[in-house]
C-alpha cells in the first residue's frame, strides 16, 4: 500500500497524537501582511487555555532579506521539528526579479515539498452575516459550505523537465522558449482521491473531481483512478467536470458543489474564485496535510503589498487557520470550535475589515479584529 490515511481528516475516529502540554507551534509570518495576520493569530492562541510554545522564524522575503535564501536551513528545521506550522504569507513585488530558486515564493513550495504536504484543504464557507459582502447575489451563496481538496505536492508546480531553452522543433523553431512539466504518477492521485473520498463521505456524499480530461493526458489518468478509488466508496456519488466548467459552474451554482477535488494548478485557481464566493478570499484559511496529520497551515490569500503595513488586513483566516490546525493536527477540537465561535461572534456583532465592509457595520482595523476574537472566545 502506498498511501496512508489522514488521520486527522477524521478527528472521530482518530486517536490523540501529540500531547498536548508539549505542543510546539512553528510560526512563520513571511512578508506583506504576514506578520500583521499572524500576530493576530497569536494572540488568540496565547488566550486560550492551552499553553503552546512558539518559535518563530523568518521566511520569504524577510528569508532572503535575512539569511539570503527564501527558506533558510533554520527555518525548515523548525518546520520538520515543530507538531504544526501557521504560515503568514510570502512574495513581494520588490523580489520578482531575483532568479526563482530565491523569489520568497520559493519557500512555501520548498515547505510543502521538503514536508510531503500534499492534501491541501480549502474550505470556503459563508458566513451568513456576509452574505452581502460576497459579489454574488445572496441566494446564490447563502448557506454555501463548499471545501476544496487539491493536491499540493505534484502537477506542472514540480514536474521535471521545465526551463528555458531554445525551441528545439515546430514552427517557433530556434526561438526563445519557456516549458513545464504537467505529469502526475499514480500514487500520487491515489493517495488524494483517498482523502477527498473520505472526507466527501463525511459531508455531504458528493465529490466532484475536476480535471480536463478531454485535453490532457495527465487528467485522463486522474480521472480513471478518481472512478478507480471510487469503487471502494460506494456511499459517495463521483462526478466529473472539466475545469473551464468548473470554474463557471463555481459562480453560477456554487451550492450544488459539496467537495471538490483536483490537481495542484487547478485547486490553485477555484480556490480564490470560490474565495470570493466567502465575501473575501481574507476569510479562506487551509490547511496542508502530510500522511501522518502534521500540518501547516495558512490562509489562502498572498502577502497582499497592497494593503501592507497600514494595518487594515483581515486576519481572520489565518485565526480561522490556527482553529483548523488545532482541529486537524493537534487534536484540539474543542479550542477550535472556541475560536469558530468568537469569529461569528465578532461578524454577528458587525465588525469589518475593509475588504468585508459594507454600509451598516462598523470599519475596524487588524488589530481591532483580532482583539474582538479575543474578547469573543
Ligand atoms: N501562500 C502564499 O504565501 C501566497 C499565496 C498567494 C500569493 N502569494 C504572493 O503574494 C503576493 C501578492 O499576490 P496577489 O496580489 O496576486 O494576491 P494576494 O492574495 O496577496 O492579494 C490579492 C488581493 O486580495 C487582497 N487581500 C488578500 N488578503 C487579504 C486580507 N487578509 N485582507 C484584505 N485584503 C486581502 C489584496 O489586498 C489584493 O487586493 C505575490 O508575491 C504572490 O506570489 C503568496
Ligand atoms: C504563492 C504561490 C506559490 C501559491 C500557489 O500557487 O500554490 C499560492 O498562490 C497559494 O494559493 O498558496
Ligand atoms: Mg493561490
Amino acid at each position: 500500500m502506498f498511501y496512508k490515511y489522514i488521520k486527522t481528516v477524521l478527528p472521530d475516529e482518530g486517536g490523540t497524537p501529540y500531547e498536548r502540554k508539549d505542543v510546539k507551534i512553528a510560526m512563520l509570518p513571511g512578508d506583506g501582511i504576514g506578520p500583521e495576520i499572524l500576530n493576530e493569530a497569536a494572540r488568540v492562541l496565547n488566550a486560550l487555555d492551552e499553553k503552546f510554545e512558539m518559535e518563530w522564524a523568518d521566511v520569504g522575503g524577510a528569508g532572503y532579506a535575512a539569511h539570503g535564501h527564501p527558506l533558510p536551513e533554520g527555518t525548515l528545521k523548525l518546520a520538520k521539528e515543530a507538531d504544526a506550522i501557521l504560515f503568514g504569507a510570502v512574495g513581494d513585488f520588490k523580489y520578482d526579479t531575483l532568479e526563482r530558486s530565491l523569489r520568497p515564493e520559493q519557500a512555501i513550495l520548498g515547505l510543502r515539498k521538503n514536508l510531503k504536504l500534499f492534501a491541501n484543504l480549502r474550505p470556503a464557507i459563508l458566513y451568513p452575516e456576509l452574505a452581502g459582502a460576497s459579489t454574488l447575489k445572496p441566494e446564490v451563496v447563502s448557506g454555501l459550505d463548499l471545501l476544496i481538496v487539491r493536491e499540493l505536492t505534484g502537477d506542472i508546480y514540480f514536474g521535471q523537465p521545465r526551463g528555458h531553452r531554445s525551441a528545439p522543433d515546430g514552427a517557433f523553431e530556434g526561438a526563445r522558449e519557456g516549458f513545464d512539466t504537467m505529469r502526475y504518477a499514480e500514487p500520487e492521485i491515489r493517495r488524494i482521491a483517498h482523502i477527498a473520498f473520505q472526507t466527501a463521505k463525511k459531508r455531504g456524499k458528493r465529490l466532484t473531481s475536476v480535471d480536463k480530461a478531454n485535453v490532457l493526458e495527465t487528467s485522463q489518468l486522474w480521472r480513471e483512478i478518481m472512478i478507480d478509488v471510487s469503487r471502494e466508496y460506494p456511499d459517495v456519488k463521483l462526478d466529473h467536470m472539466y475545469v473551464d466548467n468548473a470554474a463557471m459552474q463555481l459562480v453560477r451554482a456554487p451550492k450544488e458543489l459539496d467537495v471538490i477535488v483536483t490537481g495542484n494548478m487547478f485547486g490553485d485557481i477555484l480556490s480564490d474564485a470560490a474565495a470570493m464566493l466567502t465575501g473575501s478570499i481574507g476569510m479562506l484559511p487551509s490547511a496542508s496535510l502530510d500522511e501522518d496529520n502534521k500540518g501547516l497551515y495558512e490562509p489562502s490569500h498572498g502577502s497582499a503589498p497592497d494593503i501592507a503595513g497600514k494595518g487594515i488586513a483581515n486576519p481572520l483566516a489565518q485565526i480561522l487557520s490556527a482553529a483548523m490546525m488545532l482541529r486537524y493536527s493537534l487534536n484540539m477540537g474543542e479550542q477550535a470550535d472556541r475560536i469558530e465561535k468568537a469569529v461569528k461572534k465578532v461578524l454577528a456583532d458587525g465588525l469589518r475589515t475593509g475588504d468585508i465592509y459594507e454600509e451598516g457595520t462598523k470599519r475596524v482595523g487588524t488589530k481591532e479584529m483580532g482583539d474582538a476574537v479575543v474578547a469573543a472566545l
